[in-house]
């Protein structure tokens, strides 16, 4: 990113998943490498579960050790390449004590992991007639916050679920992020309701941006995911949103809309902290 000019350019890609590990891992690095060609994006994000399907019963199977891991050092190996910085979707790792959490790596150009965020809040619902889903039965909960600095611009990490938690959304914006990415997976029930709709609260609420990366939608899949990865600025507007097909989302954002909306709007010093507040816990 220039930051004189403040833009910085994103490639989301939405990503059809099977039950092929390798497959999976290769269809993301050789989208990467047409998004680089085409459209030198600074920082490319990937979905949820980009190598595995979505699903308790195949967690433990694919999991992987990071960063020694098959997918961390595939993902080490193309940002070093192309000198760019990857957000990449989540895998489930293999943690200490045999413990299988959901994670996103992120990754700079120099191929280093800069960042690990463990899914903090697990998605264990049960939406009569519609979706249940336990990911206690096979998971573990992670209990770190994820900040990286990309060119001057922090943000913050969180993993899907997590986006429904407006608390760690805040505490990001207070710890100076302009940006959440949130690799994500809705689903047939929970998209159409609340997907956009969190997106936007989440931008608005926080004056920042919010982007999502989900899996294309597969009709076949135990877990059908939502699709339409989205990119919110933060006035709360749509700036781009995808299909439910593969597809590479492109965009600059500008980080100068952040400093514009929190001037004009400045809810962040009429907060009344001297009667609430949203703070870190220590452990
Ligand atoms: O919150 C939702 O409705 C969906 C969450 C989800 O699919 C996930 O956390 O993987």
């Amino acid at each position: 990113m220039n930051k004189s000019n403040s833009i910085m350019r994103l490639a989301l890609l939405q990503l059809k998943g099977s039950k092929d590990k390798t497959a999976n891992v290769q269809n993301a690095i050789s989208k990467i490498e047409a998004a680089v060609k085409e459209h030198k994006p600074r920082l490319i994000t990937l979905p949820e579960c980009f190598n595995c399907p979505y699903g308790t019963k195949y967690f433990r199977e694919y999991s992987e050790r990071i960063p020694d891991g098959y997918t961390s050092q595939q993902l080490s190996g193309i940002a070093k390449k192309h000198n760019i910085y990857i957000i990449g979707g989540t895998i489930p790792e293999l943690g200490e004590n045999d413990a299988i959490y959901n994670t996103c790596t992120v990754w700079d150009p120099s191929g280093q992991l800069i960042g690990k965020h463990r899914k903090m809040h697990l998605f264990d619902i049960d939406v009569k007639g519609g979706v249940r889903f336990k990911e206690s039965e096979t998971l573990s909960s992670g209990d770190d916050f994820c900040v990286i600095n990309i060119d001057g611009r922090k943000i913050g990490v969180g993993i899907c679920y997590d986006i429904r938690f407006e608390e760690m959304a805040r505490l990001y914006r207070n710890e100076g992020c302009e940006m959440i990415v949130y690799p994500a997976a809705f689903n047939m029930t929970t998209g159409p309701l609340h997907w956009e709709l969190l997106q936007r609260s989440r931008a608005n609420d926080n004056q920042l941006f919010v982007v999502t990366t989900s899996p294309a939608r597969d009709t076949s899949a135990d877990y059908v995911a939502y699709g339409h990865s989205m990119i919110v600025d933060p006035w709360a507007k749509v700036l781009k949103s995808a299909g439910v097909d593969e597809e590479t989302l492109v965009a600059d954002v500008d980080f100068s809309l952040v400093e514009q909306v929190r001037q004009q709007i400045p809810i962040f010093t009429q907060r009344r902290l001297d009667l609430y507040g949203t703070q870190r816990r220590a452990k």
